[in-house]
């Protein structure tokens, strides 16, 4: 007892010393900073007085050092929570060449470095952190997480240690070192640093971050990145980059760091920006804290899949069978003859007569129909088209006038048309029939459109079937937007093309302007170039594209994301376990058409990081109906509590009600309740006054969250509610980091201890 007591004693003062060491280094860093702060300051300070010399050389010079500077102040003023995370410390490399960063670029050991009586010494210790920091000397305080330098931190494993001989994270909270925890990768060898034997402390950094409680915002994984999700984060970014993973195996986790990697990587490259893709709002304000701690922010866009379009918001569920049909790809036929119908709407006139050189000239309903049946024979986008209606238009009038054979000579010809057009053009009610005849159209005006069912029906004859009609029609009569609305006001808006604009006034003769003479002058439209122009400047395309749970995108949604990353390079993680579209196969081709034929590197991820053993096994057999066939990842820790099994006693919202609270006293974070999507409004009510670490969720709300404890109400009736229930339950099941109980109703048929029918073996 005494001996084990001394024992313990020895290794807190060994923790204590190893803390102690950890702190000098982080004590230095700080200083550093410190004085790195001071430099930033001068030189903006030297900057602004140079401004007051005014050439402009020096006004240039100003300009970048300004910039310069105050990109480094922002991100020393940062105060990160844990700055220091890690190090590494390593023997004598192959060649002894250095890189940018300062350490040794080799990553296997030079011959000899470990001797014939299994000693070595360590030759290089690196400290590894969120951003690097080089001392006066330029010798590396810190090296950034995502620099080559960093990569052994996250790659070495006992089996392939490289020169790594101890792995150790350090734990800190601003300036003050709280812990460490090492891994020996090469634990036969006897290392030796500045002549002593290399301390080891703690039993694994992974396992400690992997029990912690969680909140309501994800934290970085920056201290303990595994070895498979690492190749992925560092994978060269050409082409297509596609990840599968089963639930918690850190999908989201490494699409999160693969940007902040990225940008590192090469800044200029991604001035284009990157876009992350995520299903939920719900999940965007769980992982947007993520980026700044790891150092970025700025250049990435996060946006939740019903965002994505300026100007809309999802905030509307439609029903399965009503999302079905707006996510398909049957949809784009729909769209395009809604666009064009809508041409015809709100009284479009059925003749048109103008005067011209002195003659009342017409066009009947017959001509019209046959001028726009010719206008609208291409795929080229609506709004784009007016021109060219209005040129057919005239076409059609000079011919009616007769006035095309009374000139042999062209260019006379030519001047007289050019009058005749000039005639009728500036007559005002041409314009008001142009106006009326081919309106301008904007996506939400041809959405609306189709909320008629009868106009519907007519717009998806023999692509959607009655009941569709009357659902969807239904469905867009509502106030405000679907997600599913959201990827056809984008396509609508590709089918329908921005509108040419009226000429700016300063193309105008400045004559004109003095004179008034402009206000009777007729309005040009803007040309192609000036078109092109303004819609590279309001671009909204991204160098990098990140696809985060892609299983669940529809076709329409593909369409949607594909537009926005036509020059992009992609990384698409996903798992098709929990896809909630119904028709797979017809989302796998429209990802295809979105990625085109550029490479695609696969990367799979195998390890379950979020659920126990115990509940991830009782995911599996959901996963089994769901997928016969496909394999579980495999959950790394087990924590000896087994699911626990409920059937309701007196009203459904009690006894999940007593659940919640009885899993808010077991753990010390969030409880996610997740019930059938019908149930949301009323679950929300059942956990009234329970505080916030409880909330409740339709099951395609859970998509992507984490909570340490869940409670999944009725199975079947999650799994009943989509023609993907199967898969949507799974989802819901592999949300607990620590416990999760599942409650059965009647129509769960439980047996008797309360397991329903879906879950037993
Ligand atoms: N290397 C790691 N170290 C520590 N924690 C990790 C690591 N990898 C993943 N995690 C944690 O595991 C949990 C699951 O990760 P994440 O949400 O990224 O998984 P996912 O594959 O996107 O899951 P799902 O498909 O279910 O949405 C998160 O809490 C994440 O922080």
């Amino acid at each position: 007892m005494a001996a084990q007591a001394q024992q313990e004693t020895a290794l807190d003062s060994l923790r204590d010393r190893e803390i102690g060491v950890e702190q000098e280094h982080l004590d230095r860093v700080y200083l550093r900073l410190e004085e790195k702060i001071h430099e930033a300051e001068f030189l903006m300070n030297d900057a602004a007085q140079r401004g007051q010399v005014g050439t402009p050389g020096a006004l240039a010079e100003r300009d970048a050092q300004v910039f310069r500077a105050g990109i480094h102040l922002n991100r020393l003023n940062n105060e990160f929570e844990d700055f220091l995370f890690g190090r590494i410390d390593l023997l004598l490399g192959k060649d002894g060449k250095k890189g940018p960063d300062g350490a040794y670029t080799a990553v296997e050991p030079a011959e000899g470095a470990v001797r014939d009586d299994n000693t070595a010494d360590i030759a290089e210790t690196l400290h590894i952190g969120r951003i690097g920091v080089l001392d006066q000397d330029y010798t590396p305080l810190v090296i950034d997480w995502r620099a080559p330098a960093a990569a052994p931190f996250y790659r070495s494993t006992p089996v392939d240690p490289g020169r790594v001989v101890r792995r150790r994270v350090i734990r800190s909270k601003g300036r003050k070192v709280l812990g460490v925890e090492d891994d020996l990768m090469r634990p036969e060898l006897k290392a030796l640093l500045g002549g002593q034997e290399l301390p080891v402390i703690g039993d694994g950094a992974l396992m400690a971050a992997l029990g912690q409680a969680r909140s309501h915002t994800m934290r970085d994984i920056v201290a303990s990145i595994q070895a498979e999700q690492d190749l992925v984060i560092r994978a060269p970014a050409a082409s297509v980059t596609y990840v599968e993973g089963g639930p918690g195996t850190g999908k989201t986790a490494v699409a999160l760091h693969r940007a902040a990697y990225l940008l590192y990587q090469d800044r200029r490259r991604y001035a284009g920006g990157i876009l992350i893709v995520s299903p939920t709002p719900l999940l965007v304000a769980y992982t947007e804290g993520v980026l700044p701690s790891l150092g970025e922010e700025g250049q990435v866009a996060i946006r939740a899949i019903g965002s994505l379009v300026e100007g809309a918001e999802a905030t509307l569920y439609d029903s399965p069978s009503v999302a079905r049909a707006k996510g398909s790809s049957r949809m784009i036929k729909v769209l395009r003859k809604a666009a064009r119908g809508a041409l015809e709407l709100n009284d479009s006139p059925t003749r048109l007569r103008v005067v011209a050189f002195g003659r009342r000239l017409e066009l009947e309903a017959e001509e019209l129909a046959g001028i726009r049946r010719a206008v609208l024979g291409g795929t080229a986008p609506v709004n784009l088209l007016r021109p060219r209606a209005r040129k057919l238009l005239l076409d059609a009038l000079w011919e009616r006038s007769g006035a095309a054979g009374r000139h042999s000579d062209p260019e006379l010809a030519a001047e007289l048309r050019s009058s005749f057009d000039e005639d009728i053009t500036s007559e005002d009610s041409f314009i008001a029939f142009l106006d009326a005849w081919w309106p301008e159209l904007t996506p939400a005006a041809v959405l609306a459109a189709m909320a008629d069912e009868r106009r519907l029906g007519r717009w998806a004859r023999r692509i959607m079937n009655p009941g569709e009609v009357r659902r969807v029609a239904r469905s867009l009569r509502r106030d405000g937007s679907s997600v599913h609305d959201i990827a056809m006001l984008d396509e609508l808006q590709a089918i329908l093309g921005a509108p040419a604009r009226p000429r700016k006034k300063r193309d105008l003769d400045p004559l004109d302007q003095l004179t008034g003479l402009e206000e009777l002058m007729p309005v040009r439209e803007e040309s192609q170039r000036e078109r092109a122009e303004r819609l590279a400047a309001e671009r909204t395309e991204y160098a990098h594209v990140i696809v985060d749970e892609a299983q669940d995108l529809t076709p329409m949604q593909w369409r949607m994301v594909g537009r926005r990353g036509r020059h992009a390079t992609w990384t698409v993680v996903g798992d098709p376990a929990q896809s909630s579209w119904s028709d797979p196969d017809e989302a796998a081709e429209a990802r295809d058409e979105a990625l085109g034929t550029r490479p695609r590197r696969r990367f799979e991820l195998t390890v379950n990081y979020r659920n126990p053993a115990e509940i991830a096994e009782l995911a599996s057999k959901v996963l089994a109906l769901a997928m016969p066939g496909s394999e579980s990842p495999r959950a790394v820790r087990s924590t000896g509590v087994e699911p626990r099994f409920t059937v309701v006693e007196d009203t459904l919202g009690e006894t999940v009600r007593n659940e919640a609270a009885r899993l808010l006293e077991r753990v010390d974070g969030t409880v996610g309740v997740v019930v059938a999507m019908q149930r949301r409004e009323e679950a929300r009510r059942w956990l009234a006054g329970l505080g916030d670490r409880v909330v409740a969720l339709g099951s395609l709300e859970a998509k992507g969250l984490e909570y340490d404890a869940t409670v999944v109400v009725s199975p079947a009736e999650i799994a009943d509610e989509s023609p993907a229930g199967l898969r949507v339950l799974y989802v819901a099941l592999t949300r607990a980091t620590q416990q999760l109980t599942v409650v059965s109703a009647q129509r769960d048929e439980p047996d008797a201890a309360g397991v329903p029918d879906l879950l037993r073996d």
